[in-house]
């Protein structure tokens, strides 16, 4: 079956660079959140990062206007269930997780491939709630999802090979590469990334060294683009400490064990650049450290 139609859930910073990517690549789009603000917001910013791709030629404005016309949005959940690829992309909890596809599962059409953005949930357990485990896979984007060339492709225990061949063409109908990783934990690059993240917050918590010295150490001294804690800010700290969690429950060793100043952070609401406030303070004009 040629896709043709995908239905995204979760209009967060993720959904919205999915939904972007796939509509400049001719995929009909139909995006949903439970918030009406995150599809408006959505929207708003789909659209500007498509003019700033115009802005620097990457793509042109018949491109653009293109896009915007392949885009829709709903509130309505079912809606999604007559699209031939669905990709689930609301908040990292599997709880969360489970109930959409509970939801969605009676509404889709018996073809439909299923699949989650989890940055670091079991998709074998993930897909064992649902009535097609054999056409439910991992399809993990990195952020920003219109600029980072990854993604990773997890099949769970019993992802059959049509849905695998599948997602890969659509991998390189989108122009990004794919990895495949085993339904571990965390799969690849959180297994790798998420312990150096929490490992600069210890760093901080330890008092080694301030916000600033632990990421412009990482960015002059290893040629990272952004420092460790900039990208946490930047990924989203609730998200972040996620990933630990299930590193930690899942693997059972306590060298993942989440920082407890990650924890602090996340209890005070400061989440990163999505709330304004995480290591660095966003109110103002330039980013402020916050230690
Ligand atoms: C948590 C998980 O589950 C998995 C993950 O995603 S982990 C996170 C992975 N991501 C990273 O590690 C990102 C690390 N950071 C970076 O690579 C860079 O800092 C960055 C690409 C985000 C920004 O790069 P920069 O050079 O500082 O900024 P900037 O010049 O504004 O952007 C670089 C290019 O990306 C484009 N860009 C940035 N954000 C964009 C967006 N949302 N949409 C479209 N284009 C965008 C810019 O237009 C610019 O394009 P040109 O090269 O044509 O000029
Ligand atoms: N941030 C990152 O760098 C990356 C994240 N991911 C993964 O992508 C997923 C989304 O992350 P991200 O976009 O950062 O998170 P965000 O917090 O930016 O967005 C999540 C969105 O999902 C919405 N949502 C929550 N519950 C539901 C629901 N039942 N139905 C529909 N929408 C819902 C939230 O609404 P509300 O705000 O109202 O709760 C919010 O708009 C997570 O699984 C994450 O692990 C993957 C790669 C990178």
């Amino acid at each position: 079956m040629a896709i043709q139609s995908v239905g995204v859930i979760g209009a967060g910073q993720m959904g919205n660079g999915i939904a972007h990517v796939f509509a400049v690549a001719g995929y009909d789009v139909l995006l949903t959140d439970i918030s009406r603000e995150a599809l408006d917001k959505a929207l708003d910013l789909i659209d500007r990062n498509l003019e700033r791709q115009v802005s620097r030629d990457k793509i042109s404005a018949e491109d653009k206007a293109a896009a915007m016309a392949r885009l829709k949005t709903t509130q309505t959940l079912s809606e999604l269930g007559q699209t031939d690829l669905v990709i689930e992309a609301a908040t990292e909890r599997e709880t969360v997780k489970q109930a959409i596809f509970e939801d969605l599962v009676p509404h889709l059409k018996p073809e439909t491939i299923l699949t989650s953005n989890t940055s670091s949930i079991s998709i074998t357990r993930l897909a064992s709630r649902t009535d097609r485990p054999e056409k439910f896979m991992g399809f993990h984007f990195m952020n920003p999802v219109p600029v980072m060339q990854l993604v990773e492709l997890i099949r769970g225990i019993a992802t059959d090979d049509a849905t695998y061949r599948a997602l890969h063409e659509v991998v390189e109908k989108l122009g990004k590469t794919a990895a495949s990783a085993e339904d571990f934990p965390a799969f690849i690059v959180n297994r790798i990334l998420m312990p150096m993240i929490n490992e600069a917050v210890y760093t901080l918590y330890e008092g080694v060294g301030s916000v600033s010295s632990i990421d412009s150490a990482m960015k002059l001294g290893t040629n990272h683009p952004m420092g460790p804690l900039e990208l946490a800010d930047f990924i989203g700290l609730d998200t972040c400490l996620a990933i630990m969690n299930v590193l930690h429950d899942g693997l059972a060793d306590t060298k993942y064990r989440p920082c407890p100043l990650l924890t602090k952070y996340v209890e005070a609401g400061w989440l990163g650049r999505k709330t304004g406030r995480g290591f660095y303070d966003y109110r103002g004009d330039e980013p402020v450290p916050t230690r």
